[in-house]
C-alpha cells in the first residue's frame, strides 16, 4: 500500500462532487481504490451521505494519518464551506471554499503531503462570478504551482478513456476567436509537453501524435482556409525535425474511427470540442482529464458538476474512480492500464 493519500478536492459542494466521492469510497474494495483525503467540508459531506442514504462514516482527518484511516471512515481535511450548500442550486458563497480546496490539495502535494491531486468538477461561471479569473482548473493549477516554485508552467489538458487519448490546443474560449488564438508556438509548445509527459508519466517511448487540421479536409491544400498550410504544418515541420513522432495536419472528421486510433497514441486537436466531443463519445463514463505539464500529478473525471442531477443520487462515481486510480499509477510512474 502507498504511504501517501492522493488528495481529492471537493469541487463545487451543490454539484455531484461530494455523492460521487461517497460512492467511490464506498466502493473501495470492489475497485481497488487508492486512498484518498477529501478537501471540503465534513458537514456537506455526511448531509449528502444522510439526504441519499449512503452509509458512509465521514471524519476529519490529518492527511499524514489519511491511509491508516482509510479502512474505517472516508477522511476529510476541513475546509469551510461558510455557507449552506442545496444539491442543484449552485451559489457563488461556495466559491471561496471551492477555491481553498483546490489551492490546499496543490500545496499539500507540492509538499509531499498527498501524493498527487485529483479534482472534482467546479461550475467556471459560479467562480467568475465571485471573482476568479482563470478558464478552469488547469491554467490556475499552474499558476497555484507558480506560485509554489517561482516557475512558469505551460499546463496542456490532456483527456484520456481506453479508446482514446486527446489534446486541445485551445481550451476555453469561444469558437470565434481560436483562430486567432493558434500560433505556431502554441502548437509546438503543446505537442513537446505532450510528447514528454506520455514518455515520463505514461511510459510511452516515442509517442505517436495525429494532429487535426482547424478547417474541414484540413484546409484541403489552402482552399478551404489558410491556417492549417500556414499555422499548423509549419509547426509540425519543426517538430519532426526535433524528432517527435507527428503526423498531420488531418481531416479531423477521419481520425476518430477505429482503425484510424490504431495508428496513433494521442490526438492533438486545435479546439475544445473537436477534441472532447470524439472522447466523451467512446468513453464518457471512465473518461478521465489529465492535466500535462505540471510538476504534480493532477487527473479529474470527464464530467462536470451535474447539477441536474445532484438531488437525485444516481451520479455514476466510474469517471471518478478512474481519475483516482490513474493518478496512483501516474504517482506510481506509470499511466498505462495494468
Ligand atoms: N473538470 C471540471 O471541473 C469540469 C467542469 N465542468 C463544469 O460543469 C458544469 C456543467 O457542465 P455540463 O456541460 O452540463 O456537463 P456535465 O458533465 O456536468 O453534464 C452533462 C450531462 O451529463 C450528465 N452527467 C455528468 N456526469 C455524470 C455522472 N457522473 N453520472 C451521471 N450523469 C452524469 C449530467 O446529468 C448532464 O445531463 C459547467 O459549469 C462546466 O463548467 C464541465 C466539465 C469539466
Ligand atoms: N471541458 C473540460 C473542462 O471543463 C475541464 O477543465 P479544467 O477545470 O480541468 O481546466
Amino acid at each position: 500500500m502507498t504511504d501517501r493519500p492522493l488528495a481529492l478536492s471537493q469541487g463545487d459542494p451543490a454539484g455531484i462532487g461530494p455523492e460521487i466521492a461517497l460512492k467511490a469510497w464506498s466502493r473501495r474494495e470492489q475497485t481497488g481504490m487508492p486512498p484518498f483525503v477529501y478537501l471540503g467540508d465534513p458537514r456537506i459531506l455526511k448531509a449528502r451521505a444522510e439526504m441519499l442514504g449512503l452509509d458512509v462514516p465521514v471524519a476529519v482527518s490529518a492527511p499524514e494519518a489519511a491511509v491508516s484511516n482509510f479502512n474505517a471512515f472516508l477522511p476529510v481535511f476541513a475546509i469551510d464551506a461558510a455557507t449552506p450548500v442545496s444539491p442543484g442550486k449552485p451559489d457563488p458563497g461556495t466559491a471561496a471554499g471551492t477555491i481553498a480546496a483546490i489551492e490546499t490539495g496543490v500545496k499539500l502535494t507540492m509538499r509531499g503531503k498527498t501524493a498527487g491531486l485529483v479534482t472534482n468538477p467546479i461550475a467556471k461561471s459560479v467562480l467568475y462570478s465571485s471573482g476568479f479569473r482563470f478558464p478552469g482548473h488547469t491554467e490556475f493549477l499552474a499558476e497555484l504551482a507558480r506560485r509554489e516554485t517561482g516557475t512558469e508552467y505551460h499546463p496542456v489538458m490532456m483527456l484520456a478513456c481506453p479508446a482514446l487519448r486527446v489534446v486541445p490546443v485551445t481550451i476555453h474560449i469561444p469558437l470565434a476567436d481560436v483562430p486567432g488564438a493558434l500560433d505556431r508556438q502554441l502548437i509546438i509548445e503543446t505537442i513537446r509537453i505532450t510528447a514528454r509527459d506520455l514518455a515520463r508519466r505514461f511510459g510511452i517511448g516515442s509517442p505517436r501524435l495525429a494532429v487535426a487540421g482547424l478547417n474541414p479536409h484540413a484546409g484541403e491544400q489552402g482552399t478551404i482556409g489558410r491556417e492549417d498550410e500556414e499555422t499548423v504544418r509549419p509547426a509540425l515541420e519543426i517538430l519532426r525535425a526535433e524528432g517527435i513522432d507527428v503526423t498531420g495536419p488531418l481531416p479531423a472528421d477521419t481520425m476518430f474511427h477505429a482503425s484510424a486510433r490504431a495508428r496513433y497514441d494521442a490526438a492533438i486537436c486545435m479546439y475544445h470540442d473537436q477534441a472532447l466531443i470524439p472522447v466523451k463519445t467512446l468513453g464518457f463514463e471512465e473518461g478521465v482529464n489529465v492535466t500535462l505539464g505540471l510538476p504534480f500529478v493532477r487527473t479529474s473525471p470527464d464530467h462536470g458538476t451535474a447539477f441536474d442531477i445532484a438531488e437525485r443520487g444516481i451520479a455514476d462515481p466510474r469517471s471518478l474512480e478512474e481519475a483516482l486510480k490513474l493518478a496512483a499509477r501516474l504517482t506510481a510512474g506509470s499511466g498505462q492500464r495494468p
